[in-house]
């Protein structure tokens, strides 16, 4: 049944829709402590707890701050939203204090996040989500790119970023060739065909579970992605454009509210949404 607590649209959810069935008692707020709260997502992210009235913000770090920071505040729920080299040390504390971890930074490869497993393993009780991104249309441009990957020869990723991105590909475009590749592994479908054998710069793009993925940097843009699919006669081209950063908010919202209740770890916010399996 549709549970408001669940939803994209409800990011103002009343003391009365996050009652328990059970118990019909208010649940007692969501304590969140930001990392990487004077970024660009930070900022975002600190007004959308604040209005947010089942939550409360307890703690706001940037990089001059201790983690311990975070515990001091009594938190109960870390956001990290810093860059890849620092997200996987913010996560590790976080799960060893036990708090429910939403993860919005990008570069959480597979041998970090076989490494946080292992972490989880002595904390099972510990949620952790890694949101590649958080917006709703992006989340199903990917769930349909690998839908429709099967059914056609040729599948490239052009990623189109901000040129403050330090980060290449970006998260979304990694979550979105693995989810590609896994696909096409599935159906039995084999590599895109390629008679390319010079590419000493790389003009091809990088190799991303065997999908070319290729990353813009241009001022003026915000987050953007295009899957090219093609098979004779025919292109389908899937896009999504984030424009604002508030396009984030009700996934940032959405994870934090569902995090506890998912111990263990889940990779992209379609994990915590009720969608069909790809094909
Ligand atoms: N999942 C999603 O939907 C989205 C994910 N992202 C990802 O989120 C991450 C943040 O993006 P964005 O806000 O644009 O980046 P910014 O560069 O604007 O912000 C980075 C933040 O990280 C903090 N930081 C840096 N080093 C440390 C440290 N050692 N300890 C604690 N905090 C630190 C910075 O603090 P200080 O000010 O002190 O330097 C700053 O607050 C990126 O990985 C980006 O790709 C972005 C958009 C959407
Ligand atoms: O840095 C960004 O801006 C973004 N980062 C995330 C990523 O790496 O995919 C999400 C979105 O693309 C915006």
């Amino acid at each position: 049944m549709f549970d408001p607590v669940f939803s994209f649209h409800n990011t103002q959810p009343t003391k009365v829709e996050r009652m328990s069935p059970q118990t019909a008692t208010p649940q007692d707020p969501i304590r969140v402590a930001i990392v990487g709260a004077t970024g660009k997502m930070g900022t975002h992210a600190i007004d959308a707890v604040s209005a947010a009235n089942d939550m409360e913000l307890v703690a706001t770090l940037s990089s001059k701050n201790e983690l311990t920071a975070i515990t001091d505040a009594k938190a109960t729920h870390v956001l990290d939203l810093t860059i890849p080299d620092v997200s996987p040390n913010v996560v590790a504390f976080a799960v060893r204090a036990g708090l429910h971890t939403v993860i919005g930074t990008s570069g959480w490869t597979e041998d970090k996040r076989a490494v946080l497993q292992t972490q989880l393993a002595d904390h099972p009780e510990v949620g952790v989500l890694i949101a590649p991104n958080f917006s709703i249309g992006s989340v199903l441009a990917t769930r349909f790119a690998a839908q429709a990957a099967p059914y056609f020869d040729s599948v490239e990723i052009i990623e189109m970023h901000h040129p403050q991105k330090v980060d290449a590909p970006s998260g979304t475009a990694v979550r979105t060739a693995e989810m590609i590749a896994t696909a096409r592994e599935r159906a039995g479908v084999g590599p895109s065909p390629d008679a390319t054998q010079h590419d000493p710069g790389h003009a091809r793009g990088a190799k991303i579970d065997g999908i070319n993925v290729h990353a813009v940097r241009l001022a003026g843009l915000e987050a953007h992605q295009e899957v090219l699919l093609g098979t004779p006669g025919q292109q389908l081209v899937l896009r999504h454009d984030a424009f604002d950063r508030a396009s984030y908010m009700p996934g940032v919202l959405l994870g934090l509210r569902t995090v506890a209740a998912r111990p263990g770890l889940a990779y992209g916010l379609d994990a915590y949404l009720d969608l069909d399996e790809p094909s």
